[in-house]
């Protein structure tokens, strides 16, 4: 089994839509495929329709009740098209059976979650009769209340709990030492070189989210975290051999 995280800015637009959900479909012939997905600016753009004000702090939006519910909406229904998009596929929140359990992180986020039990036993049991999960980023407390979980970190936990490995797919064909100069993409990166790409600002922006998920992901039993972009036909083989993408080790 495979996890593939999906988000916000591999989905721009529809054509790239298409295009990577037709790269997913072809990586079912060899892997059991699981997905979970974010969608940022679909958030964003729900958000700004009802005038609803959206603040983010260390990288996670701050989730009212109010942005809760537009975030719930905008993203179970992402779930839905992509799911349509790949067939053979069904549309799935955290809410669903339990499937993503966590709990809030911080009282100044509101309802921003992590997510520490996942309901695994429905992941094989849809692999084992051929559907493919699309799951949005959307949790549920021990209360059944949602929690609003960054794509990255949802993921992470799900490839940790599945002891799967991860594909981290976005814009960016993976982690640049000097970015976006293509010569410097890092086949690999440990644990120690993030932490100083961290610190000394090469990692920046929603990348910083993205490798701590991916360190996290492997505390948790993912064997790998690869970073990269789903964009070209047959990409997505290829990160999964190691031979494209940004690798991350312990
Ligand atoms: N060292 C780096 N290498 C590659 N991308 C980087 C780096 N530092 C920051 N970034 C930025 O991180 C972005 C990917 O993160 P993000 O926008 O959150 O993606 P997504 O929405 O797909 O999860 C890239 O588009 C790039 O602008
Ligand atoms: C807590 C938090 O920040 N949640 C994110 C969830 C969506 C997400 O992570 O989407 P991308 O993968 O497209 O960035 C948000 O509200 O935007």
């Amino acid at each position: 089994m495979i996890v593939i995280k999906y988000g916000g800015n591999a989905m721009k637009s529809l054509e790239l839509r298409r295009a990577i959900t037709a790269e997913i479909a072809s990586l079912r012939g060899q892997e059991d495929v699981v997905i979970v997905h974010g969608g940022g600016p679909v958030i964003e753009q729900n958000l700004k329709a009802r005038n609803i004000p959206s603040e983010f702090k260390r990288g996670l939006r701050v989730t009212t009740p109010e942005v809760m519910d537009v975030t719930e909406q905008a993203l179970t229904r992402l779930s839905k098209e992509l799911a349509q998009d790949l067939g053979n596929a069904i549309g799935l929140s955290g809410r669903d059976m339990k499937l993503l359990v966590g709990n809030t992180v911080a009282e100044d986020l509101g309802r921003v979650g992590l997510i520490h039990t996942v309901n695994t036993e429905l992941l094989h049991k849809l692999a084992g009769i051929g559907i493919t999960p699309v799951i949005a980023c959307v949790g549920t407390d021990e209360n059944g209340d949602a929690l609003n979980v960054n794509a990255d970190w949802a993921a992470g936990a799900v490839a940790g709990a599945l002891n799967a490995p991860i594909l981290y797919l976005t814009d960016v064909d993976g982690v640049y030492t000097n970015y976006p100069d293509p010569e410097s993409l890092a086949p690999q990166l440990t644990r120690a070189d993030i932490e100083k790409g961290i610190q000394d600002g090469w990692i920046a922006g929603g990348m910083i989210p993205k490798v701590e998920a991916a360190l996290h992901a492997l505390d948790k039993g993912a064997p790998s975290a690869t970073i990269g972009s789903g964009m070209r036909s047959g990409v997505l083989r290829e990160m999964v051999g190691g031979a494209r993408g940004t690798r991350i080790v312990p």
